[in-house]
């Protein structure tokens, strides 16, 4: 089935996207020792050509930062979801092994992992050049690697352990730390990443850029482990923080703040499903004041290009639909 959205709603859509601007033992990756090389890391471990929608709903106007663009696809179904979202990460996954030979990719957890599904079938599965893949978490719950609460359990079961990705190249918290401690750990690898030049910076904020995160949202609004009315959404400073009291279990997690999440060259934002319609109509409406945003609503990349990747339920609050 193809991509879909009315020319009415990306019509209606415009003002505001525009102003959007770590199983099994033997897999388990290696953790960083804030030294990358052979040995084992302690961590323990131009835009895709891509159909879519009226141009319209591309459009970037003088309030959102320059450079950033934002896209809404809306699909049948959730298997023509993951088809799509298939072709434009290895698309991606293509243009970043050939102009950086790396390529960076931030998973979130929750429902964005079976949307991955496509990925690790044919074409994919032979095609994409996964030796180039380095994989990161944009949040982790602070529980053991094969405790089922793990989101790197959950990407290693559904995604991971089906695709030829270096086992060193995957970039899971160290679980035997404290929540506070893993954050430290994890930003600490990252730092050392982009002085080895596997991540990039960002000459816009000084903060990594990571080539692709791939992420989900809560039916909260919440995305990574960022919440609603949570002071963390206004770390400006740190990389990587915890937190001890999430709304939704598990309590101790770490996040990427949202300098890191804003300052990625493309975001596919996953949301699928009518119980999440509420946040998505919230987010592409023109209505919000700067005082009640939910966290969805403070992902504005500063030069980089964001796409909704949502089935009909997830936008059917939004009119002109
Ligand atoms: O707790 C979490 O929830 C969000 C959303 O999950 P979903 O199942 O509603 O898609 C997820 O993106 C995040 O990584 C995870 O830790």
């Amino acid at each position: 089935m193809s991509t879909s959205v009315s020319a009415a709603a990306a019509d209606a859509l415009v003002p505001r996207l525009a102003a959007r601007r770590s199983p099994p033992a033997s897999r388990v990756p290696t953790i960083c020792r804030r030294r990358i090389g052979p040995s084992p890391r302690l961590f323990s471990s131009s835009s895709p050509s891509f159909p879519i929608l009226p141009a319209a709903a591309m459009a970037t106007d003088s309030a959102a930062p320059a450079g950033s663009k934002s896209k809404l696809l809306v699909f049948d179904s959730v298997e023509d979801l993951a088809v799509s979202l298939a072709k434009y990460t290895a698309e991606l996954s293509q243009k970043f092994a050939t102009e950086r030979g790396a390529f960076t990719v931030v998973l979130s957890g929750g429902s964005l992992i079976d949307s991955l599904s496509k990925l690790t079938e044919p074409p994919y599965l032979e095609s994409v050049d996964w030796s180039k893949w380095h994989v990161f978490w944009v949040d982790e719950r602070v529980v053991p690697k094969d405790h089922e609460d793990s989101n790197y359990k959950l990407a290693f079961d559904g995604f991971l352990s089906k695709v030829p990705i270096p086992p060193g190249q995957v970039y899971a918290i160290n679980d035997a730390l404290s929540a506070e401690g893993a954050a430290d750990d994890y930003e600490a690898c990252l730092k050392q990443l982009v002085k080895n030049g596997v991540i990039a910076m960002s000459t816009a904020t000084g903060f990594p850029r990571f080539d692709l995160q791939l992420l989900g949202m809560g039916p909260d609004g919440h995305i990574a482990s960022l919440f609603p009315g949570h002071p963390l959404v206004n770390e400006k400073e740190r990389w990587v923080t915890y937190i001890k009291d999430s709304p939704k279990p598990p309590p101790e997690r770490i996040t990427f703040t949202f300098p890191v999440i804003n300052s990625s060259a493309y975001i596919a934002m996953v949301v699928t499903g009518a119980g999440k319609a509420g946040p998505v109509q919230k987010a592409l409406s023109d209505k919000q004041t700067s005082s009640d945003l939910l966290p969805v609503e403070m992902a504005v990349l500063q030069d980089g290009e964001f796409t909704w990747f949502t089935d009909k339920p997830a936008v059917s609050l939004l009119q002109n639909k």
